[in-house]
């Protein structure tokens, strides 16, 4: 009885544990296939990761690689970024201040005093001056651009001073006579005081406008002008005229080294398109095949100068041939003061 009921009592607790490990083994199996599956799903989701990234990494490279080649081309200009400058010593190179160095004439200059070697501090109200036409020297050692109105002091150690700070054509200064007086006057009394107080020698950019409406032609050093000090272009004339007047007084009085160029109608690579003096004007009425318009009788006469460290074009001929189709009958001699010849057609110069 005893032995029946231990082999009942055994086998329930076999059955029990078989039960028990039936289950283990059945948990066990579905944890294996959840791992299972949990792993392919996480293997699935890194290949599709994976790929994903490939696939963008590919399309960044695909960007980025046109613009890696601009940033070495950029690199490359960089390194040869600056027009080619001399080299001077210490004792040769001077500091030199432009004001209007970042206009039509001044930032010519600039260029030719960089080019030798010099230092340069170009100071420009950018009235007329472009940042564009000394943009090409930022960033050089020997080159600093000061966002300065001559009108106010400056305090600054420099060897030489160019003053060509004033607007220069008709339009320009005729747009704000006050200005023009103060700058031609009050600036130039500015600079002349810093020359003064660190002895350094100054060239006046003056004008031919200094002989007003001069009766002698052409007109010689020696000619005083014909100057209406209250006419339209008075506030250029008469403040050229002191301006020069100043000069010699600062030479006389303080012993100021200075020197006057009366520079005379220029023309030239980065004059403003609408600087509205004739060469300009007639340049860009003829592009537009509009009529040229003379002021006045047309018997006016200018010494026209051109402005560039390049040679002048052939072309440029003042009052004459714009642009010409090769088998023009209207070339050379035939083309007179009063028609020129666009693309082949002559056009009539107006009389304004
Ligand atoms: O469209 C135009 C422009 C000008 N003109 C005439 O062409 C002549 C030249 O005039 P501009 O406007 O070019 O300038 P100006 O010669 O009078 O003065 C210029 O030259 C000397 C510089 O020092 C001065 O800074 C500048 O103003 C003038 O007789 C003017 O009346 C035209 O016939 N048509």
């Amino acid at each position: 009885m005893l032995s029946q009921a231990l082999l009942r009592l055994a086998s329930a607790v076999s059955r029990r544990r078989m039960k028990l490990l039936l289950g283990i083994a059945l948990l066990a199996y579905v944890a294996s296939i959840w791992g299972n599956l949990v792993n392919m799903s996480f293997l699935l989701n890194r290949s599709i990761q994976e790929n994903g990234e490939l696939k963008i990494e590919s399309k960044i490279e695909e960007i980025v690689e046109p613009l890696r080649e601009k940033i070495r081309d950029l690199e490359k200009s960089f390194t040869q970024k600056y027009p080619p400058v001399k080299f001077l010593s210490e004792k040769d190179r001077k500091r030199i201040l432009v004001t209007g160095g970042a206009g039509f004439v001044g930032s010519h200059l600039t260029d030719k005093l960089m080019m030798d070697g010099h230092e340069v501090t170009v100071v420009d109200n950018f009235f007329t001056g472009r940042k564009r036409n000394v943009e090409h020297w930022i960033g050089h050692e020997n080159f600093e651009l000061i966002n300065h109105d001559v009108v106010e002091p400056l305090y600054i150690e420099v060897d030489q001073i160019y003053h060509l700070a004033s607007p220069a054509s008709p339009p320009n200064y005729m747009y704000n006579p006050i200005k023009t007086l103060k700058t031609n006057t009050i600036g130039t009394l500015n600079v002349l005081g810093l020359a003064k107080r660190v002895g350094a020698r100054l060239l006046l950019a003056s004008t031919s406008e200094v002989y007003g409406d001069p009766e002698v032609h052409p007109q010689t050093e020696d000619y005083w002008g014909h100057v209406n000090p209250i006419g339209p272009r008075a506030c250029y004339d008469e403040g050229k005229r002191v301006a020069e007047t100043m000069c010699y007084a600062y030479m006389k009085q303080e012993g100021v080294e200075v020197r006057v160029a009366r520079i005379f109608n220029t023309f030239g690579p980065r004059m403003h398109m609408n600087d509205g003096r004739v060469v300009s004007n007639f340049i860009l009425q003829a592009l537009q095949g509009e009529p040229l318009t003379v002021y006045g009788s047309g018997s006016q006469t200018r010494a026209f100068q051109y402005v560039s460290l390049i040679k002048a074009p052939r072309l440029l001929q003042p009052y004459h041939l714009v642009e010409c189709s090769r088998d023009c009958a209207l070339k050379g001699p035939s083309v007179t003061t009063r028609s020129y010849c666009f693309k082949g057609v002559r056009q009539k110069i107006h009389l304004k």
